[in-house]
């Protein structure tokens, strides 16, 4: 079937098309994606994306980030183009965009890395930096939202709703699930993949591995004033349960580290590569 995308198909055209083309593959009806799709669109959100500020912006979720991921992932765009665009025109003051073009570089780390591995990137590259066991199965309180955490169902709300997270929510949803709760990275890494719109084998599975510690030196994990301070207390103002990620680093890798075995050179990691 040929699907022209930009030019002759109405939105209900194209979802249709899809929905008889992907029949067998997801269930409900089509739905209209937060972002529009194409090359045109995707050129646009390069030419208007102002990266002055992402540097020291980046890590807070009100401060507006690319979402070029997006068509990065669909082949709407190529990491060239990006990096040239942005050198092009921050050409006068190349430090502003110096934090942007080392992001995309991780994702061209990490494409090399899945070119290198091959599908070894869907497995442990190396054991994890601790010792606690971890179990493969995708509860339903994740899979539904509805874990009572208003900070972690809320991040699944915008997960399932929009198909985006931002980065730094990315990190905090991967470090509760695999250190948190104690479950096998690649079952939240598959979540990811199933719902995120740029969801992809390269970024996904290294970035899960990197919070895991199968792909890096140290586990990476939060605590409450860090997802407080970065969110902008979204969902810890007026937050009634008992959180589970209060406490200091040093209590928190006691807690989720030392369970009566020596930990691996466990050494926590505040930001890190965040
Ligand atoms: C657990 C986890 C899973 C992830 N899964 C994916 C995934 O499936 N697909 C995906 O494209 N990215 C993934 N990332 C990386 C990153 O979170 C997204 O690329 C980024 O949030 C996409 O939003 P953006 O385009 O607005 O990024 P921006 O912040 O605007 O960054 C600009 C570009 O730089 C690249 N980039 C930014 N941050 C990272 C990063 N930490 N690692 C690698 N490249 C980065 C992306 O290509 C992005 O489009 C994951 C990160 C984590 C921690």
């Amino acid at each position: 079937m040929k699907l022209d995308w930009e030019t002759d198909r109405s939105p209900d055209q194209c979802n249709q098309a899809l929905a008889e083309w992907f029949a067998d593959e997801f269930e409900g009806e089509p739905t209209e994606p937060p972002l529009p799709g194409g090359r045109q669109a995707a050129l646009a959100a390069l030419q208007q994306y102002d990266a002055s500020h992402y540097g020291k912006s980046r890590n807070f979720l009100d401060a507006p980030v690319s979402q070029l991921a997006i068509y990065l992932r669909h082949g709407m765009l190529t990491m060239p183009e990006v990096r040239d665009e942005m050198r092009r025109r921050y050409a006068g003051s190349p430090h502003v965009i110096e934090e942007f073009l080392r992001q995309l570089a991780w994702r061209d780390f990490f494409e090399h890395a899945l070119e290198y591995y091959g599908a070894a990137l869907q497995d442990d590259l190396e054991p994890a930096k601790h010792s606690v066991p971890r179990d493969n199965r995708l509860p339903t309180d994740i899979a539904n939202g509805t874990t009572g955490l208003p900070c972690i169902d809320g991040m699944l709300a915008e997960l399932f709703e929009t198909g985006y997270l931002h980065n730094h929510e990315r990190l905090w949803f991967a470090a509760y699930f695999c250190h948190y709760r104690g479950l096998d990275w690649k079952a939240g890494a598959e979540l990811f993949r199933q719902y995120l719109l740029d969801g992809d084998w390269a970024s996904n599975s290294a970035s899960w591995q990197w919070v895991e510690s199968t792909f890096a030196s140290k586990p990476y994990f939060m605590n409450q004033e860090n997802i407080a301070h970065y969110s902008n207390k979204r969902w810890c103002q007026g937050c009634k349960v008992v959180c589970p990620f209060k406490g200091s680093y040093e209590q928190l890798q006691v807690k989720l580290f030392d369970r009566g075995r020596a930990p691996l050179a466990v050494v926590p990691g505040k930001e890190g590569r965040s």
